[in-house]
């Protein structure tokens, strides 16, 4: 049975990643990249599915985990009645190949460890060929090859084979002051030779200094650095270095309802996503990030307009068709196990105005339109304005009916408004007039069909009488002040309605008397949407009410497991983690809101170097 999703860690070396469990156990791995099927599938199935343990053979009395400062690498130690074990794990930044390395120290006393390390390609369905051999330096090495897939074990001891189950174990002892690593290492299984081994203590330090370098150009400097730092470096992770891609999460179907059918593939780039990851990015000082995936953006989208998709794969593919892996019995049990998302085939207005917008802050931010990057923008404004009032599957992604979306149609205001900025603003060529027209025409509309009187809010969709957290984007989009009366008193209905505790739902998933159909289209059932209490924190800062959002954002803090990291969604009544882990949109929204409270607290703080202070992980779990 995997863990709950809490317990994991996520290592990566910015192709791929995988999630390490308080066990000792790699859980989850696709490789080379990824949305490469997995090599340990054992966090939707079991073990069996290929999984790499490494940790104490008897009693563990306790676990302790952390990244190495500001760092991917993680350490977690093991007390026993006996001793103290350190498992430090890594994935070397990459040059040709892809390793995951593991090193165990004993800190103090005597630890009987064991390894067991089970290796399945393709989600858990390719039993490979395995062979013990020597690789070019004539060091011995365990080589198992599957179909396009090969991966060689290295380290001190190898495991024994066991060919009723294809396992591979191990028990071995440290005393203190002793040290042992481990490494495996994916290549083509087409290569005749089997790759040398990298050292330990060499990639070790170079991992370490790549993230350090990184996460010192954070430019944030207020009392949540630790937690910035942290979710920053987490979206760092989830970037596919050879294109600039950022994929929304590193997993596919964990559950957003423990048991249910809610279960959907990340490891792809949403230009929703990417836009918001870049936005918050350029915030804190990383232009060369924005500027690799607006690279990434220009390739995606090129071509014909006409066919512009709401999601991509990591270098731009187009294909992502959704099946799902029928061996695999899905996290806990929740099935199915989906690859591929048909979101890709939806229509998402809102899409428009969070790519122009990205693009607006960077123009902003100083980074220069090129040849292909203007021209783009006019390309996306006229297939835009071929669809503007069309009814969309809007920010959610539902599988429901269609409608017009008021968050969608905000967006669309969005998209005009960046478009007549670039002209008005930094004298780009373009038809402002048309797109000035039309921006108020839409603003209008929405004023007027997004409004229902009765609730007193703006609602989901026009002629709807429920309320989506979406619209609290209202004051951070500049669509209406923070102050406004209309906003005011649809945040109070939000709070109403959608609020329970720190948690905020994004919509009621239960059908009303008034819509008999569940506006996604799935069975009712979810947790609370992380970002959505974010969102509320950002929207009470800019409402002036600084001391609920300082209040709601330290509650959030609390809801990081003990390495800093968020799923999507939470399940409140089980105090659990739910959805796929760690979510880029988690972590974005964490960020900006830290900067909404810092600055609402004292405007000049946010810049100014200090000593991290803030709260610390799981310190303010409290409902
Ligand atoms: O709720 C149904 C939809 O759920 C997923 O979409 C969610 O994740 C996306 C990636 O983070 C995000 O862009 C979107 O706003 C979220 O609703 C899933 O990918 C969809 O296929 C599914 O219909």
């Amino acid at each position: 049975m995997p863990l709950p999703i809490e317990n994991y860690a996520l290592i990566g070396d910015t192709h791929s990643a995988a999630l390490v469990g308080t066990d000792g156990s790699i859980d989850w791995l696709c490789l080379p990249r990824f949305d490469s099927p997995g090599v340990f599938s054992a966090l939707l199935g079991g073990p069996s599915d290929g999984h790499w343990q490494l940790c104490p053979a008897g009693e563990v009395t306790s676990v302790h985990r952390r990244y190495r400062d500001e760092t991917m690498v993680l350490e977690t130690d093991f007390v026993t009645p006996t001793g103290r074990a350190r498992v430090i794990d890594f994935m070397p930044v990459r040059d040709r190949r892809a390793d995951v390395m593991r090193v165990v120290e004993c800190v103090d006393g005597t630890v009987e460890m064991r390894m067991e390390w089970v290796i399945r390609f393709d989600y858990g369905e390719i039993v490979p060929w395995v062979q013990r051999r020597f690789d070019a330096d004539g060091r011995p090495a365990i080589t198992a090859i599957g179909g396009p897939d090969a991966v060689c074990l290295r380290g001190d001891p190898l495991p024994e084979h066991d060919s009723t189950d294809h396992r591979h174990t191990v028990e071995f002892t440290v005393a203190a002051g002793e040290r042992r690593t481990f490494s495996m290492t994916w290549y083509p299984s087409s290569d005749s030779t089997v790759p040398t081994v990298h050292d330990a203590d060499e990639q070790l330090p170079r991992t370490e200094r790549f993230w350090r370098s990184w996460a010192r150009k954070c430019k944030y400097r207020g009392p949540y650095r630790a937690q910035v730092v942290r979710s920053a470096l987490t979206l760092k992770a989830l970037t596919y270095e050879p294109t600039g891609g950022i994929v929304a999460a590193p997993t596919t179907s964990l559950p957003e309802q423990l048991g249910g059918e809610r279960n959907w593939d990340y490891r792809y780039c949403w230009l929703r996503d990417a836009s918001l990851t870049l936005r918050s990015m350029l915030d804190h000082g990383y232009r060369s990030e924005a500027k690799a995936w607006r690279s990434w953006l220009l390739r995606s989208v090129a071509g014909d307009p006409e066919d512009l998709q709401i999601l991509y794969g990591v270098a731009g593919e187009r294909r992502l068709f959704e099946w799902t892996v029928d061996t695999l019995d899905g996290y806990q049990g929740a099935k199915p196990v989906r690859i591929g998302n048909a979101a890709s085939g939806q229509l998402q207005l809102d899409v428009y105005g969070e790519v122009l917008d990205a693009l607006h802050e960077a123009r902003v931010e100083g980074i220069k339109e090129d040849d292909f990057s203007w021209p783009l923008q006019l390309a996306l404004a006229d297939n835009l304005l071929s669809k503007w009032d069309q009814p969309d599957n809007g920010i959610w992604e539902v599988r429901g009916e269609l409608r017009h979306f008021t968050h969608s149609r905000m967006m669309v205001w969005v998209a005009l408004d960046r478009l007549v900025q670039a002209v008005e603003r930094s004298g780009l060529p373009g038809d402002v007039e048309r797109w000035r027209t039309m921006r108020d025409e839409v603003h209008e509309e929405i004023l007027t069909k997004g409004w229902n009187d009765e609730v007193g809010a703006f609602t989901q969709y026009y002629g709807g009488s429920t309320v989506d957290a979406a619209v609290l984007l209202m004051p951070q989009m500049g669509f209406l002040p923070a102050d406004d009366e209309r906003f005011v008193s649809t945040m109070a209905v939000i709070e109403r309605e959608l609020r329970d505790g720190p948690f905020v739902k994004r919509y009621s998933t239960e059908p009303t008397e008034a819509d008999k159909t569940a506006v996604d289209g799935l069975s009712p059932g979810e947790g609370a949407f992380l970002m959505c209490s974010f969102w509320l924190v950002r929207a009470y800062a800019m409402a002036g009410r600084t001391e609920e959002a300082t209040e709601l954002f330290d509650q959030l803090l609390g809801l990081c497991n003990d390495v800093g990291l968020l799923a999507e969604e939470y399940d409140i009544e089980r105090n659990r983690m739910l959805g796929n882990f760690p979510q880029a949109f988690s972590h974005l929204a964490l960020i900006s809101a830290a900067q909404a409270v810092t600055t609402a607290g004292a405007p000049d703080r946010g810049r100014v170097p200090e000593q991290s202070d803030g709260p610390g992980y799981g310190e303010h779990h409290t409902r």
